[in-house]
């Protein structure tokens, strides 16, 4: 018999998921220089005083730097500053190269790392937190970010409401290994308990969505924010992609920062079965994987491996089994529809005002690099495939 999976060993906990638990916020005095530029990023990038202070930047080692949480920490401040560097002058004037002193200390941490040298959803999203009063409570008005970009409030927002869809999954969690791990001795009713985590879960996750209305502004993300998470694949602004001077002579194609890179979702996919419909999917979906901390992307493989829980309900012939499976799958196209519509408001609505006047058809462009629309509706055309008993 396989062996029963267990979250802990792949980095993922019971109360925060995939969310990095108690993260560093600030390193040793020896990164005085990153730190210092990282903290005060809205400011430098406003006036336009970023590139001279990354220029006058000390090449440092990152062998000061100690343990998980500090070479984390490290790979969100130079994200940061890199996204910085990059997209200080707007999305049609980027930086070409990357100078050494910034260049070289990250791609040495995202080498340790093994993770790509661009800022990932796993820096800004679930590393880039900390508690305003300790004593409170996991809650947005308690919480802020580490560093910021340009955008206030709609900045703060953006990271801690991703950051709280994210830490929801982590009851899903829990009931894909008891669903997974249940099948194993064909325990149904634990496999039955399992999936009514994941319910819950997805349920909480959209509930927790909607916070988004209330913290961020659309023009503010479409406007500003966006800008700083572009990458440097596919992307016109940057054909040749970027150059890490002093690492490779060779320029480098990644993609920017999204939410596509949320472990949880991919979780969910691999517990119920999801095969993409469309190749150019299924290919971003399991190329996106290399932008997730390798412990979160081997659980998505562990999961894969299984045998499918799919047939198994299917074939269980019990009734209740079916439906409640069924049920958490109509839940994650739901969370998906929520998802398009959040794409409506956030992208294509401020896309159409930026763009007024212009007459040149253009579909939204994520900033993972994918063509919005008809990728998202294809991924949740997708999800809806795996019911068991169809609409
Ligand atoms: C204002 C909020 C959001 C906007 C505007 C947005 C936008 C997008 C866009 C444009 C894509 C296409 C990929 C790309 O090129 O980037 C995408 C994909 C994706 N996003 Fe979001 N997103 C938002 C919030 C979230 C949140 C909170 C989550 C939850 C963790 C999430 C999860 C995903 C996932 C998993 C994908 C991959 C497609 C899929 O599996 O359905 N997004 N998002």
């Amino acid at each position: 018999m396989e062996p029963g999976i267990q979250l802990e060993s792949f980095h993922v906990s019971s109360t925060m998921g995939f969310v990095l638990d108690d993260p560093k916020t600030d390193l040793p005095e020896y990164y005085h220089p990153w730190m210092s530029i990282a903290m005060d990023l809205p400011h430098l990038i406003q006036t336009h005083q970023l590139w001279d202070r990354v220029h006058k930047m000390p090449l440092l080692s990152i062998t000061h730097l100690e343990g998980h949480r500090e070479q984390r920490l490290a790979h969100l401040a130079l994200g940061f500053i890199t996204m910085g560097y990059v997209w200080q002058e707007g999305e049609h004037q980027p930086v070409k190269t990357l100078p050494r002193q910034l260049a070289e200390p990250y791609c040495r941490v995202s080498e340790a790392l093994d993770m790509p040298p661009i800022l990932l959803y796993a820096d800004c999203v679930l590393a880039n937190w900390k508690l305003r009063d300790p004593a409170r409570p996991f809650e947005i008005e308690n919480m802020d970010t580490i560093f910021k970009f340009p955008g206030e409030e709609s900045c703060r927002g953006f990271f801690l409401v991703s950051l709280l869809v994210e830490q929801a999954a982590c009851t899903g969690m829990e009931g894909i290994v008891m669903a997974m791990n249940s099948m194993l001795t064909q325990d149904n009713r634990g496999v039955h308990d399992g999936l009514e985590m994941v319910n819950k879960s997805l349920l909480k996750m959209k509930e927790v969505f909607r916070l988004m209305r209330k913290h961020v502004e659309p023009n503010v993300f479409y406007g500003t924010l966006r800008i700083f998470f572009t990458g440097w694949k596919d992307n016109p602004a940057l054909p040749g992609g970027l150059l890490y001077e002093g690492v490779s002579t060779d320029s480098r194609q990644l993609r920017g920062g999204s939410a596509a890179q949320s472990s949880s979702i991919q979780c969910f996919d691999a517990l119920f079965g999801v095969k993409q419909m469309e190749a150019s999917a299924d290919s971003y979906l399991k190329d996106i994987r290399s932008y997730m901390p390798p412990a979160h992307r081997q659980l998505i493989e562990v999961l894969e491996s299984r045998k499918p829980l799919r047939s198994y309900v299917s074939n269980s012939g019990e009734q209740d089994l079916i439906d409640t499976y069924d049920k958490c799958v109509k839940a994650l196209v739901d969370l998906r529809c929520y998802h398009l519509q959040a794409v409506t408001s956030y992208v294509s609505a401020p896309s159409k005002t930026a763009y007024r006047g212009d007459p040149t058809p253009r579909e939204e462009k994520g900033t993972g690099g994918t063509n919005a629309f008809s990728f998202l509706k294809s991924v949740r055309d997708s999800t809806k495939n795996v019911l068991i008993k169809p609409e």
